[in-house]
């Protein structure tokens, strides 16, 4: 439950950046190729050297530990990464949600003991939601989280997306190449043109 702002952040290729989204709002990042989406999202997450300063609802990064920020603003990368042999040494067994999400995005209990080396890309990229909505952020910067995915896939993580930002509240930022995907869900939809996040003209 709470929003985001930020304010004159910037790194290396964006100009300063302001945003401000509400709590349970939902914004599309778009733009070419290398226009620096991803490096957005890392910059929010406190992730790479980055000026400027963000909130979530009054409370500033720079008031709180990184690791805590990292927690409350959750970042999915376009590539997960997985440090344990098995799934579900991944996921915490006490989340009541846990259960839920897997079987929404298509995974029974037996997907917990899989190996990390066998999960296909489109696996892989799902089961890293799961794993990034465990830690209950209250912000969330996607980045891609559908680029790999079928349609039947893409359409169960988008409603498990959905689900989560309403029921949470949650802010969104999310990255995406798809203009149906961005009319289909909904959101409001930036640009990074030139440096510059500016809203998009559907014009
Ligand atoms: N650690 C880094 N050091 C130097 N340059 C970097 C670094 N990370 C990314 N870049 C460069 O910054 C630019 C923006 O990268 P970014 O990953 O944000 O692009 P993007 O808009 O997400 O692109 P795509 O749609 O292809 O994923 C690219 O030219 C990339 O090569």
């Amino acid at each position: 439950m709470a929003s985001l702002r930020l304010s004159g952040l910037r790194h290396r290729l964006l100009e300063p950046v302001e945003l401000s989204l509400e709590s349970g709002e939902l914004a599309f990042v778009s733009g070419p190729s290398g226009s620096g989406k991803s490096l957005l999202l890392r910059a929010i997450a406190d992730l790479d050297p980055h000026e400027g300063e963000a909130w979530i609802g009054d409370q500033a990064r720079s008031s709180m530990p990184a690791p805590v920020w990292r927690r409350r603003v959750g970042f999915l990368p376009a590539e997960s990464f997985w440090w344990a042999d098995r799934v579900g040494e991944h996921l915490p067994p006490a989340e009541p949600a846990l259960k839920d999400w897997l079987e929404r995005l298509g995974f029974g209990p037996e997907t917990l003991d899989w190996s990390i080396a066998r999960l296909s890309t489109g696996e892989r990229q799902r089961l890293s939601l799961v794993r990034l909505l465990a830690q209950r952020p209250e912000v969330l910067l996607l980045d891609e989280p559908t680029a790999n995915l079928d349609p039947n896939n893409r359409d169960r993580v988008e409603s498990l997306i959905e689900g989560y930002r309403q029921d949470a509240s949650a802010s969104l930022l999310w990255v995406s190449h798809d203009p149906d995907q961005r009319r289909r869900l909904d959101g409001r939809s930036l640009l990074i043109r030139d440096g510059r996040l500016e809203p998009e003209s559907w014009a």
